[in-house]
Parts: C-alpha cells; structure tokens; sequence
C-alpha cells in the first residue's frame, strides 16, 4: 500500500513496513519494492524518463557507437520503453491475481497442475535474459484459482532482475501465504543467456530449481506424482 502527502511520503507493504519521510512526490517511487523484506527498497527511487534515456546514450556511447547517427536517434526512447515492457513486474502486486477464488469446484481436492509456462526473466547480474518453463501444481484447500492468475504471479515475479532461485522461492512463497493451499509443487527449467551468449559460452544448459510445500512436500509419492506428469511427454 502506498499513502501520501505531497510533504512526505509513507511506503508500507505487507511485511515490509518501511518508512520513508523524504518530500518526494509517488511519481518518483516504484509503487512495489524491488527487495523483498528488506529496507533497501526504500531506495528504489525512480529517475526521470529523460534521465533514463540518458543513461541509454551514455550506454551507446560506451560501446563505442554514437547516439547521434540516424538508426540510433530514438534509440534511447525505444529502450526505455521497451524496459518498461520487459520489467513490468516491478509495478505490479504479486499477491493481487490469487485474490480471487472460485469455491465452487464440485469438491475438486486433487491436483491442479500447469506443466510449460513459458516465462522471460534476466538475470540479476548481467541484465541479460533467462527464459524458460514453469511447472506449477497445488492441491486446493478453500478453493481453486483461475488458472491465468498462477500465469500472472510467474510473470510478476519474472518480470524483474532475478536468480532464477529467488524467483523459484518468490513465486512459492506468494501462493502460499496468498492461497494456502495444501501444498504447491514448482519446477523450473531455464537457459541463462549470460552462460550461453557471453562469459563461459556453453550453449543448451539447462537449469533446473525446484521446491515443495505442504503434502508436496510430506508425500513423497504427491511429489513423484508431480515430476511424473511434468516429465511425460
Ligand atoms: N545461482 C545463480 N547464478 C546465476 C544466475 N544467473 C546468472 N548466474 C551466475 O552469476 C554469476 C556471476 O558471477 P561473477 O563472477 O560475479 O560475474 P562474471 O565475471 O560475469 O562471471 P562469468 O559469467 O563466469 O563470466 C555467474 O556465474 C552466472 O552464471 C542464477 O539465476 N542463479
């Protein structure tokens, strides 16, 4: 939740209570925190467009190219906005897609498994992409969800700097706390462009994370069940 006063501005989150009394004005604050639990993100101010757009010319001109030259021009405005696209996850609330159960199910209580949603990231370290297939199962407790909204939550998430590890964390961790099914099972397979386009240059590895709650977690046999579907082909 964001409040303000046009003097001073008071940023809390769930379990991220954090205060910050800096006059600032919410246009130049990111609506959702970029680290999870901890006070530094009451440091993600947010530039400017014109000064992000400075900064890609800044960019250009480092890689040895120059911002001036026709094909580079609008450059800077093509990649500002095509960051906003791309790290749309920073302005959107995770938990808000799973808000909405339907409970009539007809007493539906095994698993719902989506096996090979496509997802985007980048990576935290380099900026550059990781993409890959989620797998995501849960046994419903009070209720299932629309299927698009477990789609949304890998987006959000995604749609950020990550590891691929916290991202496989952060997407538990909101479908637990917001669901509270009787357990979730998530897989995640990914090519990390930054072992593959640059630096080592190991083409076609595949990363794998993966975590369990709940009976996914205490049920061996739920959890083989699980990496069953997900490996029929
Ligand atoms: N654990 C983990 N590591 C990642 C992920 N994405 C990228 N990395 C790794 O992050 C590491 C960063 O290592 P550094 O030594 O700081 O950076 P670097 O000199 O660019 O490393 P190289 O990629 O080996 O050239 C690299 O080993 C990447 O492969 C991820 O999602 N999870």
């Amino acid at each position: 939740m964001l409040v303000d006063t046009k003097t001073s501005t008071t940023l809390s989150h769930e379990g991220q209570g954090t205060i910050l009394n800096n006059n600032k004005t919410p246009e130049n604050l990111h609506p959702f925190p970029a680290v999870e639990n901890k006070d530094e993100w009451a440091l993600c101010e947010r530039p400017s467009r014109d000064e992000a757009e400075a900064a890609v010319r800044t960019l250009i001109k480092w890689i040895g190219d120059n911002p001036d030259r026709e094909g580079l021009l609008d450059t800077p405005k093509r990649v500002v906005r095509a960051y906003e696209d791309l790290y749309h996850g920073y302005r959107e609330d995770p938990s808000a897609p799973l808000a909405r159960t339907f409970e009539e199910v007809n007493g539906y209580k095994d698993m719902v498994l989506l096996r090979d949603v496509e997802f985007y990231s980048a990576c935290e370290h380099h900026m550059v992409p990781f993409f890959g297939k989620a797998h995501i199962a849960y046994y419903p407790r009070n209720g299932v969800v629309g299927l698009s909204k477990l789609a949304r939550v890998i987006d959000t998430f995604a749609r950020r700097l990550q590891t691929q590890e916290t991202l496989t964390s952060q997407i538990m961790d909101a479908i637990e706390t917001t669901l509270a099914p009787r357990g979730v099972a998530l897989l995640i397979e990914a090519e990390h462009m930054c072992m593959s386009m640059r630096g080592v240059q190991k083409k076609g590895v595949s990363t794998v994370t993966s975590s369990f709650t709940g009976v996914f977690e205490n049920d061996i046999e739920k959890q083989n069940r699980f990496m069953t579907l997900v490996g029929e082909r």
